[in-house]
């Protein structure tokens, strides 16, 4: 027990706890989802490159998503700082993915 904090009060702020992590599971897995969509068009464009013979890193595309990104974090109420960390991530992530690939 918490010094200061009665045994009821603990009891109710673990339950809210629990509830509040119930929802962050089932955001995560949204998100989760999503990655898996995004990742299946990232094989499509992967192909396309392939056939192209385009490079995996198209820097004017990175810049226009992290930007794209940034402002819809604004728009959301989502902090942009670690959106744009997020994304910066995933795409270093991606590019990564398709130079192994694309040789
Ligand atoms: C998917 C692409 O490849 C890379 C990955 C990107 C991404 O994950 O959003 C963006 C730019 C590319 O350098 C693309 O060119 O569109």
């Amino acid at each position: 027990m918490v010094e200061g904090v009665s045994e009821e009060h603990e009891a109710a702020a673990w339950r809210v706890l629990k509830e509040a992590r119930v929802e962050i599971d089932t955001i995560d897995a949204q998100i989760v989802d999503l990655l898996a969509a995004r990742f299946a068009v990232v094989e499509r464009v992967l192909e396309l490159k392939k056939e192209a013979g385009l490079p995996a890193l198209l820097q004017d595309r990175v810049d226009d998503v992290v930007a794209r990104v940034r402002e819809r974090a604004v728009s959301s109420d989502a902090p942009p700082e670690l959106v744009e960390a997020l994304w910066r991530f995933l795409i270093q992530w991606t590019i990564e993915y398709e130079e192994a690939r694309l040789g």
